[in-house]
């Protein structure tokens, strides 16, 4: 990556997009504080983001690019354990809530390993309806999704940048959000075409 220059602002969807090995998932690291860059710059807020990374990581909600579930724990375990290391405290009712808002009730028991890829990412996903953060990173947050999960997490993004918050995100997927989407194109990778 050369020459990016970005700003995220509240109420807004910044969508990353290049070609595979282009640097996007490098680059959501960076953003979340996994990854330090080899030169340039962040600041969340006017600081720098070095001195800033601990408030700046409790307005922050990330979900990489494998959904991040425990096989051995059912999905409301997992859920409550994602809300636990978040820092926030659910009932079991807001978490049954939760992965009935992501099309899992009546799952809420059965271990990820036993749940499909798109199930499992309804997982990582009922994170974004039981953690209130202000800012959205979602790396290929469609993978695995069917029609109706697509529609969903559209609507969700929409939502949720109607409410002030900010979305960060890379995806491969055609998807319908509107106009108002800014883009970054980072480098072309040469090979197939
Ligand atoms: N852990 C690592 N160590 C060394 N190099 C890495 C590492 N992770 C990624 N890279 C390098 O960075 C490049 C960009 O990888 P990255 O995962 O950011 O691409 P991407 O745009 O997200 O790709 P994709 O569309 O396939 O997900 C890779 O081609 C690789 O050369």
């Amino acid at each position: 990556m050369e020459d990016l220059d970005l700003v995220v602002e509240d109420g807004e969807i910044l969508r990353i997009e290049g070609p595979n090995g282009s640097g996007k998932t490098s680059l959501l690291k960076i953003l979340t504080g996994q990854l330090s860059p080899t030169s340039g710059q962040l600041e969340w807020h006017g600081r720098s983001l070095t001195k800033a990374l601990r408030d700046y990581l409790e307005t922050l909600l990330f979900i990489g690019h494998a959904p991040g579930v425990t096989a051995s724990l059912t999905a409301k375990e997992n859920l409550g354990w994602s809300a636990a290391l978040a820092d926030i405290r659910v009932d079991d009712d807001a978490v049954e809530h939760a992965l009935a808002n992501v099309g899992l009730y009546g799952f809420e028991d059965v271990t990820a390993g036993q749940l499909s890829a798109g199930q499992q990412r309804r997982i990582a996903l009922a994170r974004l309806e039981l953690i209130p953060r202000p800012l959205w990173i979602l790396d290929e947050p469609f993978t695995a999704l069917d029609r109706a999960g697509v529609g969903w997490l559209q609507e969700r993004i929409l939502a949720h940048r109607a409410a002030g918050g900010a979305i960060v995100l890379t995806t491969h997927h055609e998807f319908a959000l509107d106009e108002r989407v800014r883009t970054v194109q980072l480098g072309v990778v040469h090979g197939c075409a």
